[in-house]
């Protein structure tokens, strides 16, 4: 791509989504600008350092920021002379309720607004409730800017966001009716053109559509982790082994053999909220029945960090009073130090909330955990966090607590109970190598 030829991208919001979104389009040869209201944020993107951990996104950001085509701001007016404008600001749970809080958009949509010039496009890529881009499209519309919107969902992973972004599994393109959205259409081919021309498919569709192929891709990811905790907690009254269950209905390729793992469910700042704020909008649209299920969903997935707690308090014996407990893992995932909604951290504060002496370990996610609940103890080492331990409880399955060796583990806690929290490690290993083994859903 020539210099001349580059898109002028501004990116409005540099959370995990926007700093990796603004760092792939320039990896791609587009012309980036990021914008967010944290300055704390800005001055670390600005220093080509990411401000938290995804594998991939620091070297991508230094290059880019050395190139000089990507730099970020936290004054708006910067924004000025971008073609198109990404919005990618947090769509959180409103405190208190199911539904989506919106603020953050609407004070995105104020603050660009005029910024903006006749023909440019603002592109949604935040999650938002169906009904969001046609208000949001009314709203520019009014303003007179001549701008135009186009809903874009985001499908990428933590942990693989980069590769998620430069490579997706498809693309998603909400436009308007008519020539307008002939022109949203053009733009958008411009700046996907690499992945368009790597035959990503693509869905060509209204905003209602787009809106709703990501909070139902979302609804069914959730669906299926819920449905393989459903099968774990039928298992753990037959004596089944859930993990074999997946195995073998994973085989059918109808079903595939992805997102069925038991254990303590799933977490992070996109499954949870997004099921409970579509749950709310069917509500609001009078079509709550048509996602009752998803009420289920979530109630299944919280009983599933409870049964964790249960079993280290049942395996020792009922009670876990000034008792010390190993905590391996408190990122809602691997490969992340994401602790939105973890089911690891909420193990972990619900362990120390009956009296036991907590001492947490993960690779990257300590220093968000210990800002959020300073209550409890960390340390570094797993050797540090397993010593005199009276059991161990693995949340979440980073490699290296799947590839710990239970012979060198047992040397060093007082009692060789581990609970498998995400049903990550070789149960016959380590019962052979001495250890109480309990998993979720097996025997
Ligand atoms: N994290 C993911 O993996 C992922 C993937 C797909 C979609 N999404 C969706 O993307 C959106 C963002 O998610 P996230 O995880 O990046 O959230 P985040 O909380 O990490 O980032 C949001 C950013 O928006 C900034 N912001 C808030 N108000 C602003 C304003 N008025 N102007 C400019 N910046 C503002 C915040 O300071 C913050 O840096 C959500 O709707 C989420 O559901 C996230
Ligand atoms: O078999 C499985 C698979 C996942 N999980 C858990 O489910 C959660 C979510 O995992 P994942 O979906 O990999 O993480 P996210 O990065 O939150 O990505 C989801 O949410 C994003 C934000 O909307 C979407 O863009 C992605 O497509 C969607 O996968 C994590 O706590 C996992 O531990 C399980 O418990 N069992």
């Amino acid at each position: 791509m020539k210099g001349d030829d580059r898109v002028k991208i501004s990116v409005i919001g540099c959370g995990y989504l926007g700093a990796v979104h603004a760092a792939s389009m320039a990896e791609l040869g587009h012309d980036v600008i990021g914008f967010d209201v944290d300055e704390a944020k800005i001055r670390s993107l600005s220093a080509g350092e990411a401000p938290f951990f995804e594998p991939g996104l620091p070297e991508i950001l230094k290059s880019a920021t050395a190139s000089g085509r990507l730099r970020f701001t936290s004054d708006v007016t910067e924004l000025k002379g971008a073609k198109v404008h990404f919005l990618a600001v947090g769509t959180p749970q409103k405190a208190g309720e199911y539904a989506a809080d919106l603020t953050y958009v609407d004070l995105a949509v104020e603050s660009l607004i005029p910024q903006l010039s006749e023909g440019d496009l603002l592109v949604g890529k935040s999650t938002v409730p169906v009904g969001t881009a046609a208000r949001l499209a009314a709203r520019i519309d009014a303003s007179g800017s001549g701008a135009l919107l186009a809903w874009n969902p985001e499908f990428l992973r933590e942990g693989f966001a980069v590769k998620d972004t430069i490579s997706p599994d498809r693309l998603v393109y909400g436009i308007p009716e008519g020539e307008r959205g002939l022109v949203a259409k053009a733009l958008l081919d411009e700046i996907y053109a690499t992945a368009l021309s790597n035959d990503t498919p693509l869905v060509v569709t209204d905003y209602a559509t787009a809106e709703l192929v990501k909070v139902s891709a979302n609804a069914f990811l959730a669906t299926k982790i819920s449905f393989i905790n459903a099968m774990a907690e039928i298992a753990e009254v037959t004596g089944a082994d859930v993990t074999q269950l997946a195995d073998a209905i994973g085989f059918d390729a109808r079903i595939g053999r992805r997102f069925l793992n038991a254990g303590v469910g799933f977490g992070g700042g996109c499954l949870p909220k997004d099921i409970r704020a579509f749950s709310a909008r069917a509500e609001e649209l009078g079509r709550g029945e048509s996602v009752a299920f998803l009420k289920e969903v979530d109630a299944i997935n919280l009983r599933r960090r409870q049964r964790a707690v249960d079993l280290v308090v049942e395996s020792l014996g009922g009670q876990v009073y000034q008792k010390k407990i190993a905590v391996l893992g408190l990122a809602f995932k691997p490969d992340s130090d994401d602790i939105r909604d973890s089911p690891a951290l909420d193990v972990a504060v619900q362990l120390h909330g009956l009296g036991a002496e907590v001492v947490a370990t993960d690779p990257e996610a300590i220093a968000n955990s210990a800002r959020k609940h300073p209550q409890l103890s960390f340390t570094e080492t797993v050797e540090d966090a397993l010593h005199g331990a009276e059991a161990v409880v693995v949340v979440t399955e980073w490699k290296e607590f799947r590839e710990l060796d239970p012979v060198a583990a047992k040397a060093l806690v007082a009692n060789a109970i581990v609970i498998d929290g995400r049903n990550c490690l070789d149960a016959e290993a380590w019962r052979a190598a001495g250890w109480t083994y309990r998993g979720m859903g097996r025997p």
